[in-house]
């Protein structure tokens, strides 16, 4: 059974279409890459899938459910959790609190958080900043910061959000590792991400999106070789 379902999702803001339309399915396990240029409405699908905002037509299930209108902290005890594209940590809080905020979707227990909480730092390897204030720390450490608290929330469905951007090569290889990692822990994942290559290396398929319609769909291969999807991209008169 597909994991996820967007049927025919179209969301309006007044006049314009940020989504139009878009149908795909995931099944569990895969890693879907989404994909388009700027303003192509990626970030927009993310706020209709979780909850965030409610699609103006169509529906997104979930294992089976109907998502449309529940609030994202339902969502997230359903087990779906996204990132954002601007990280922003509770800054005066420390690192290990952070992730155990997230823990907290899932147990009463401070205990029980904070073992899930430093599970997670771990699985990141930001376990040495534990007792780091969140707000000092760098770029690349806080987008881990932001993986290890939504993975507290204990998700079957991951939505990342740009974790990569602003991140220098070295970073970037971390996370792909990390996205790789996830993978093996039996945990479907969406990312949305415009490094091309990383985004070709880890995703099982891509959706495209332009202006925000479905553009394209298929494996890595089927996108590059997608003479619509480079002319989006680069523009028809290359
Ligand atoms: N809350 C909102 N109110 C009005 N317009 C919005 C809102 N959110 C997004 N939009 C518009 O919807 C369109 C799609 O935006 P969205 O952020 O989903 O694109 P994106 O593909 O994620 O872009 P980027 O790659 O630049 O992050 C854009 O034209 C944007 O200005």
């Amino acid at each position: 059974m597909a994991i996820l379902e967007i049927k025919h999702v179209s969301k309006f803001f007044g006049g314009l279409a940020a989504n139009s339309d878009v149908s795909f399915t995931m099944a569990e396990g895969m890693i879907m890459g989404l994909i388009g240029p700027n303003g192509a409405g990626k970030t927009t699908l993310f706020n209709c899938i979780t909850g965030y905002y409610p699609p103006s037509r169509g529906e997104v299930l979930f294992k089976g459910r109907k998502m449309n209108g529940l609030q994202p902290d339902k969502v997230c005890k359903l087990g779906m959790a996204r990132t954002w594209q601007k990280v922003r940590p509770l800054a005066k809080m420390t690192v290990l609190d952070n992730v155990m905020v997230g823990a907290l979707c899932r147990t009463n227990s401070l205990k029980a958080a904070r073992e899930i909480a430093q599970e997670q730092l771990q699985v990141v390897r930001l376990k040495q900043k534990a007792g780091f204030l969140a707000g000092g720390l760098p770029i690349g450490e806080r987008k881990k910061l932001e993986v290890a608290r939504v993975l507290a929330t204990k998700p079957e469905l991951l939505l990342l959000d740009e974790v990569m951007g602003g991140l220098n090569p070295a970073e970037s290889e971390e996370i792909i590792q990390l996205i790789l990692d996830i993978k093996r822990q039996g945990i479907t994942q969406m990312v949305i991400e415009h490094d091309m290559k990383a985004i070709m290396r880890i995703s099982d398929r891509i959706v495209v999106l332009n202006s925000g319609e479905k553009l394209a769909e298929g494996s890595p291969e089927e996108i590059v070789n997608n003479q619509a999807v480079v002319d989006a991209y680069l523009g028809s008169e290359h």
